[in-house]
């Protein structure tokens, strides 16, 4: 049973817990690619840093390895990062570096990390030619408490971001505060966005995104692809607070 309140595509999918969670997550990745798959083109996956990390790192590996899948052909880059030396424990690209991908098979995938300034325009080309804005396959994006996603904060400027695709944030709330954020153009333009939240501290603001209808959405409410899919993930005590319709996901 598909949840269906809200926009047409929107997906939202109950799991008992994180350990649950976790190998849909790792089976719907494994789905975007084989769809994005051929033709020569790169899937493209934008992950997030926080929870997620652990998650991927450890549902993913197993979930490639019983599908016999090989990654060489997977475009990787980061929804946001942190603007601190890869070795750092905030680093994102350094978390997944040390958590996930010495556990994908080798070739592993191409890693896009992020430039310290708005991804100029050159690069851009070479890695999502003729393509204006960047259209993701799958983006994976993480939910705070306040309602931020990727980099994007409640109130801040950053959110009427319209030309670039990549920004700067000198002053975000959570540390560390020098950040780079995708921009909500290129959340928007994915071909599908799937964003995962566990825990009790999300209830009542998926409350908010998920079943308000307020004046000046939360950042993650922002976020409504175009022409393509949105999905939420989410544990039993993430959508505790939740009246909408959900796919509820039950351990066989
Ligand atoms: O830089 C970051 O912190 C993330 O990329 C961020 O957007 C994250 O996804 C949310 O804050 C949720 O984080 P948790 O899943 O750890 O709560």
């Amino acid at each position: 049973m598909a949840a269906t309140t809200g926009p047409a595509s929107r997906r939202v999918s109950v799991f008992p817990s994180p350990q649950e969670l976790g190998p849909a997550l790792a089976q719907l990745v494994l789905e975007r690619a084989a769809a994005a798959g051929g033709g020569g083109r790169r899937f493209s996956v934008g992950l997030s840093g926080g929870s997620l990390v652990e998650i991927l790192a450890r549902d993913l590996p197993p979930a490639v390895a019983s599908a016999a899948v090989s990654p060489a052909g997977w475009l990787l880059a980061f929804c946001d990062e942190r603007l601190v030396p890869p070795e750092h424990p905030d680093s994102t690209a350094g978390a997944y570096k040390a958590q996930l991908l010495p556990r994908l098979p080798v070739p592993g995938p191409r890693v896009l990390t992020a430039p310290p300034r708005a991804a100029p325009r050159r690069r851009r080309r070479r890695v999502f030619p003729g393509e204006d804005i960047p259209v993701f396959d799958l983006l994976v994006l993480g939910v705070g408490p306040d309602g931020h996603t990727g980099s994007l904060f409640p109130g801040h400027p950053l959110l009427q971001e319209k030309e670039k695709i990549v920004a700067a944030i000198t002053d975000s709330p959570k540390p560390p505060p020098e950040r780079i954020t995708l921009t909500l153009p290129v959340l928007n333009a994915a071909r599908m966005v799937v964003f995962v939240a566990t825990g009790e501290s999300k209830a009542a603001v998926l409350k908010r995104i998920l079943e308000g209808d307020e004046e000046n959405p939360l950042p993650a409410a922002r976020v409504q692809p175009r022409s393509g899919q949105l999905r939420w993930f989410l544990d039993e005590s993430a959508a505790k607070e939740l009246t909408i319709p959900v796919e509820k996901h039950s351990v066989l």
